[in-house]
This record gives structure tokens, sequence and C-alpha cells, in this order.
């Protein structure tokens, strides 16, 4: 299995770009299966493994689709298979997603039954009573999940219990072809939910409200491919805004949306960074400063985003003095502070809390990453790290960051990717590389891996 190797002790500087929104892109992906007429074409794809297994997905349901220069061309016109296997599930929780358009659009859907993961249980049921609220009857066995409908869903009144992502997103696909006036409360407000809603919208729904706690849908009969580009992904850019902070460094984080990214720099602003929003990205710089201990809850945006708890866990770790972290999201999202401990960090955890006690002069020592975003926290703690940070568990960082390794060095971090023999691994994920190791993937009907590794 490949590992990244992170040298600390070097200052970041320059500039470094964002790639489109995993979070976004790939709702955006399971949407087209909606398209009954023309080709979607979905710009600013990150060339990620999740969005290879979202590919493989919609493949096995016989969508065409093809992937070239951060472009995807899919054409969902004809007859679909309607049943995502457990292969694809199991890899990616995201796979869930089909089934609200193929439920509205087909009467009919199947999908294996997630499971839990190493963040919690992460249930499905606020999915589930969209769809029965919409007129489905859904049903559960053998792993499998199965919504049906005669005819068309029909509009309805909805009230999630929390403010779910992927229930929000499966319900609103759903809505869109139902028939009548679909009314959704308490709905996630996150950005990935207007991106979302803007393609649909651009594809010929009546979505109003996304951004905001309801979301109105007029159903309508039909909708048809169209092109549209993903925006930059706020998790990927807050990683690195956070990278900057916790190497005391000045970074210009291209791409990066302020709106998108508030609750992070109201954080980073009251531990003393200086955070600029410009144009065409952020300016983040913590040169030369002596940063506050402060204190961060997680909940749903507009809230701290738990997909940066990892990172500021690290960064906090950094800091003189005592913080607190509650991570109201996820039941069980801390384990990467053992992780941490290993590299010398003194933190606490008690119920839903971590307190942690800076600073921490991180030392380099194997660590696994347990989940994505701790992955990409640990090589954070890397960079700052004496000696060598040897970090494995590559599968989860694969799923979400582009090019991690070599954006990295562009901004001055020493750290490379090497196999299970120890050889360096030189590459940026170029087109012609996911042409040549991407591609022969996509064409294979089920295959367990697109991953480089
Ligand atoms: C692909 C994608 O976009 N993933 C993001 C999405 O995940 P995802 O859409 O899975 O996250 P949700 O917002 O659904 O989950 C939030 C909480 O609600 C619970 N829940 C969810 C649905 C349900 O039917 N019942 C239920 O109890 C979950 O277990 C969790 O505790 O939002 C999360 C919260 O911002 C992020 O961490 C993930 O990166
Ligand atoms: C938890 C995450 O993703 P997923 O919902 O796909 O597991 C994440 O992006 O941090």
């Amino acid at each position: 299995m490949d590992k990244i190797i992170v040298h600390g002790g070097k200052r970041l500087s320059g500039r470094i770009k964002v790639s489109g929104a995993k979070n976004a892109v790939l709702p955006v992906i399971a949407a087209s299966i909606l398209g009954a007429k023309g080709n979607s074409m979905i710009d600013e794809v990150p060339a990620l493994d999740d969005v290879f297994t979202i590919i493989q997905v919609l493949k096995e349901l016989n969508v065409e689709a093809s992937f070239q220069q951060g472009r995807i061309t899919i054409n969902a016109t004809h007859e679909l298979q309607t049943e995502a296997s457990y292969e694809f599930v199991r890899k990616m929780r995201a796979s869930v997603l089909v089934m609200g358009p193929l439920l509205a659009r087909f009467g009919k859907a199947k999908v294996a039954l997630p499971g839990g993961c190493a963040i919690g249980s992460r249930p499905i049921d606020q999915h589930l009573k969209g769809f029965e609220a919409l007129g489905a009857t859904v049903t559960l066995g053998n792993g499998f999940i199965e919504a049906k409908v005669d005819g068309r869903l029909q509009g309805a009144k909805i009230y999630l219990d929390i403010p779910s992502v992927g229930a929000t997103e499966n319900i609103i696909m759903a809505a869109a072809l139902a028939e009548g006036t679909t009314v959704i409360e308490n709905v996630a407000e996150e950005p990935e939910i207007v991106d979302l809603a803007n393609y649909l919208n651009a594809m010929g729904a009546k979505i109003r409200g996304a951004g905001t706690g309801t979301i109105r849908i007029e159903g309508v009969e039909e909708l048809v491919g169209v092109q549209h580009t993903v925006i930059p992904d706020r998790i990927e850019a807050g990683t690195y805004m956070i990278a900057a902070a916790l190497t005391r460094s000045n970074l210009f984080i291209e791409g990066a949306i302020g709106h998108h990214l508030y609750p992070l720099i109201a954080k980073l602003t009251e531990m003393g960074v200086e955070v600029q929003e410009q144009e065409d990205g952020i300016q983040v710089n913590a040169e030369g400063k002596k940063l506050k201990a402060v204190d961060v809850k997680t909940l749903p945006h507009p809230g701290f985003p738990t997909d940066l708890q990892a990172q500021m866990l690290a960064l906090l770790c950094t800091v003189e003095g005592s913080s607190v972290i509650t991570e109201t999201v996820f039941e069980n999202r801390f384990m990467h502070v053992e992780e941490f401990k290993r590299m010398n960090a003194d933190i606490k955890i008690e119920g839903r809390s971590a307190f942690i006690k800076g600073v921490t002069p991180f030392k380099g020592t194997k660590v696994t990453a347990t989940d994505l975003r701790a992955g990409a926290a640990l090589i954070l703690a890397g960079l700052v790290a004496e000696g060598f940070t040897e970090v494995s568990g590559l599968q989860h960082i694969d799923r979400g960051y582009e090019d991690i390794v070599q954006k990295l060095m562009g901004i001055g971090a020493q750290l490379e990717r090497v196999d299970a023999e120890g050889r360096t691994k030189h590459f940026t994920v170029t087109e012609a590389e996911v042409e040549k190791e991407i591609a022969p993937a996509l064409t294979a009907a089920v295959k367990p891996s697109a991953s480089f590794a």
C-alpha cells in the first residue's frame, strides 16, 4: 500500500489552487440520471476516487459517461437499470444518491443498504421518510432498500428531523419530477445544496429556497441534460487555509469562496490569523503570529463544518493554552485523536468533546488515516512535526483530495508518495493519466477500486 512521507519544518508560501467540490459533484452526477433528453456536461470535476466510483455506479445502471479534461459527459436518455449494488455503496455512501433520481424517473430504485462507517452509524431514515411522503412504498430486505411508486411521485409537505445533506439532495431530486408541489422544511443549507438546485433548475426543474431552511419544488414532467460548472471545494480550501495557519505561513488559496467559508474564517480570525477575501480567492497570513486557543463546535451549515474538525484539531495542538472541540454532527468522529497522540498530542476525549492542551511539539512517526479528513489533518501535522511523518490509509485521502502531494509541494512543503517498496510515485493526475489509469477502470462493469494504489 502507498504511503505519504512528510518531512516537517518547511515554511509554505505562494498560491494553491482549489479543485471542484467532491460533495457538490457527486449529487450533480447522480442528478444527471434525471436528464431524459440531451447530454449533461459537468465541468471542473476533480479526479478523485469518489468521482470514479459514482461514474462506475452510473455505468452499472447503463448510463453512458466519459471523463476528459475535467469534464464528465453523461448520456442517460435511454432505459436504465434501477439497481445499485453493494460493491459501490459500500465503497462510497454517496452512491445512495442515485435512489431519488431513479425513483422519480423510472418509478423504482433498489440500492444496497450502506451500513455503518468509521465516523458513525449514518442511517438514511430521513431519505426514506421523504420518499414515502412522496408516495413511494419503501421495503428493506436482504441488505437492500427498495422504493417503488405506481405512476408519478406526488408532491408533499416534508419535515426533516435532522437537516441532512444527503436526504435534502435525494428528496429534491425525487420531488423535481413529482406531480404537484413539495415543500421540505428543516433542510440542509450547505453550498452544495445550492449548487445541486442550480443544476436541476438549469435542467428545467422549479426549485426555490435552496440555501435556506425551506425548499419549495414545483414538479415538472421532464428534465434535460445541460452544462454545469461545479463550485470550488470549500473543505479542500479550508484544509489549505488551516495549513497556512498551522505552519504560520502566508498563502493564497486560489478559487476559495469566502461566503462558503465564514465559519472557518471567523475562527481563524478569532485565533489571530489575518484572513482577507479577494475576488479570486482568500489570503491567509499567519506569519510571525502568536495564535490564541479557541473552542469549536461542529454544526450543520452555516455552523463550523464537521469535515474541517480534524484539521482544526491539528491546528489547535500547535497553539498555547486549552481548546475544546465539540463534534455534534457525527457520533464517532474522533478516531484520529489516537493517531495525533502518537505524534505527541495532549488530547482527552470526554463524550462528544476533545480537550486539547497546547503547545504540542508534534513528533514525526507512523500514523494511519482513519477517514478522509483525518488523513489530511495528519499530513498537516506532519508539515510542522520534527522529522518524518509516514501517513498510511491513503485510500481515504484519495477519495477526496485531488493531487494533495503535488499541490503542497507547489507551495514549498517537502513530502512524497511512495509505494509498498518505498519507490517514489511522481504523478499529478493529468488528463493523460486520467485516460490511461481511469478510463480502463470505467469500462470494467464492476471493479473493486479505481484508485491509483
Ligand atoms: C458526500 C457528502 O456530501 N458528504 C457530506 C454529507 O454527508 P451526509 O449527507 O451523509 O451527511 P448528513 O447531513 O446526512 O448527516 C448528518 C447527520 O445526520 C444523520 N442522519 C442523516 C441522514 C438520515 O437519514 N438520518 C440521520 O440520522 C447522520 O448520521 C449524521 O449524524 O454531509 C456531512 C455533514 O456535513 C459531511 O460530513 C459529508 O462530507
Ligand atoms: C465524510 C465525508 O464524506 P462522505 O460523506 O462521502 O463519507 C467527507 O467528505 O469528509
